[in-house]
């Protein structure tokens, strides 16, 4: 679950897309990049890291034009090393950048029809670099022996569709042309259009999530539809087009739970009334099940699951107390690399306040437990603060099965609910009672946001996937490639793996400036 952003302008974009990337780093917080362009040329700076490392006020000078795409990444695919990070570009046909939020499932394959047939070559692991290149080459056929037209960029997308797999929300630019975005068929990752009146003309924005077009002053638009494109070419003129066969909403249920700010309005569901709802949900369950237990508070795992726990409190008429208070200089937890970073970092990230816990029965609400870093931490944390019971409760049900359309939880064997029942999970936890969430409770939850959505990507609690091509080989495959253990480290020296390509001498040393690609 990266975040992306994409603006056509009216004046430089380049704060404004440096300020809507600060807004979405909980999406990503691995590298950053953005890119501009002032017609004729791109400018690009990218590289490992938080928005605020990434770009110094040299780069920011060097990102020029009204028009632009910036990316913050979580990777999902091939390694955190900072050739991966995006916007990635080619140069032909015309140039064209891309960031993409989401993973494909059949990028192994892409890759090498790539090479094969299509002759292009793929410098990386990133299944974003492969998106690129069949969109490049999707362009490159719609537009042979002609002028490229908005309908050739929407007809290259259908060729997209009909190529890509998983999951993908995309920004990209098309050199002197404009900005096209666009949603896979099943809209599993989230993107919205948004607009600003201002003297000069409408300036456009599609980023991952609503709040982005909040903090930046721009109006919400719309969802852009599963399987739909937008174009918005330089001049700030707006085109759309459905272009998948059979497009259907499907999106990702856990971006409610966990990924998405709770600000953020997704496919016309607010994110914050949804955790509410589970939170009033579970509280309901906790009556009908724990009517034997006596709870004295509600404390919350921060930052996440507070307006969950919050209605948990309401509804069971409990107090509702902050009982661990949150380094606010620590990043997400969860979508940190490596499990020993994750591991040190609950600690670090979160503290007990004694009188909150002492002598008391606690109830401990998360949005949800993944590998169960956080709660097996936070359950010793209360004990040791003098806690009498321990109590758990989830506001999500177990999470048992990989995610594979950008979440990155690619192995059954880190999952703690995966193979164990609710009693060894709480054993795991050192719990002295653990509730999940149901999942229906959960789908209603959001259903009553907007009924419109039939259907969500439940994937990891349920294990159906909604593109269907999703297969017990397919899992054990990414489990090999990607499980903890046996993740690709990042290149000592990310330089070598990028000598073939141009863009990415970034890499080497902080550049002075972002560099021009032509
Ligand atoms: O079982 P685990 O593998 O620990 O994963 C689940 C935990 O990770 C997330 O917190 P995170 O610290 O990432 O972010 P937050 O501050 O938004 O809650 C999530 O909110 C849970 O607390
Ligand atoms: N979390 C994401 O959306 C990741 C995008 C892409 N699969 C990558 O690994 O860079
Ligand atoms: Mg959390």
């Amino acid at each position: 679950m990266c975040g992306i952003i994409g603006i056509v302008g009216k004046n430089p974009v380049n704060q404004l897309l440096y300020d809507g990337l600060l807004v979405l780093q909980h999406r990503g917080q691995d590298a950053a990049g953005i890119v501009t362009t002032d017609g004729n040329t791109f400018f690009m700076h990218k590289n490992n890291g938080l928005v605020k490392d990434v770009f110094q006020t040299r780069h920011m000078r060097s990102l020029i034009g009204n028009v632009g795409i910036a990316h913050v990444r979580y990777p999902t695919a091939g390694s955190s090393s900072a050739a991966e990070a995006q916007p990635f570009y080619v140069n032909s046909p015309f140039g064209i950048v891309l960031g993409h939020n989401g993973n494909l499932t059949n990028s192994q394959q892409l890759k090498s029809e790539m090479f094969r047939q299509d002759l292009r070559h793929i410098n990386t692991n990133s299944d974003s670099e492969v998106l690129l290149n069949v969109l490049a080459h999707e362009i490159e056929k719609t537009s042979r022996n002609a002028v490229l037209n908005t309908d050739m960029a929407f007809d290259a997308v259908s060729g997209v569709h009909k190529r890509c797999k998983g999951a993908y929300a995309v920004v990209a630019m098309i050199a002197n042309f404009g900005l096209l975005a666009f949603r896979d068929p099943n809209g599993i990752r989230p993107l919205v259009i948004g607009k600003l009146e201002t003297a000069l003309g409408t300036e456009y924005i599609v980023a991952s999530e609503s709040v982005a077009l909040d903090v930046l002053g721009f109006q919400m638009v719309r969802d852009v539809e599963p399987g739909e494109a937008v174009f918005i070419d330089m001049d700030g003129n707006f085109f759309s087009r459905q272009c998948a066969d059979n497009p259907k909403l499907n999106p990702c249920i856990f971006e409610y739970v966990y990924l998405a700010r709770p600000d953020s309005v997704i496919d016309g569901v607010s994110v914050y009334q949804t955790r509410l709802d589970m939170g009033k949900s579970l509280a309901e369950k906790i009556k009908r099940e724990w009517s034997d237990k006596k709870i004295d508070v509600v404390i919350p795992i921060p930052d996440t699951s507070r307006p969950s726990a919050l209605q948990v409190g309401i509804a069971l008429g409990l107090d509702y107390r902050e009982g661990f208070i949150k380094n606010r200089y620590i990043g997400r937890t969860f979508i940190m690399p490596g499990q020993a970073l994750r591991k040190k970092s609950v600690r670090q990230k979160l503290n007990p306040i004694g009188i909150e816990f002492k002598g008391k029965n606690v109830l401990l609400v998360d949005d949800s437990i993944v590998r169960g870093t956080t709660s097996q931490q936070i359950v010793q944390m209360a004990r040791d603060a003098g806690a009498n019971k321990v109590y758990f409760a989830s506001a999500a049900p177990p999470v048992r099965f990989p995610n594979v359309y950008g979440i990155d939880m690619p192995s059954r064997d880190e999952l703690l609910a995966t193979g164990r029942t609710d009693e060894q999970i709480c054993q795991e936890i050192g719990a002295d009672a653990l509730i999940y969430q149901d999942l229906d409770a959960l789908v209603e939850g959001v259903k009553l946001s907007n009924p419109h959505i039939k259907n969500f990507d439940c994937s990891c609690f349920d294990g159906k996937y909604v593109t269907g091509d999703i297969n017990e080989a397919y899992l054990n495959n990414i489990e090999t490639a990607r499980g903890d253990m046996n993740k690709k480290q990042k290149p000592a020296n990310s330089s070598t793996q990028m000598d073939l390509n141009l863009i990415d001498s970034f890499d080497n040393e902080p550049a002075e400036e972002a560099t021009e690609v032509s």
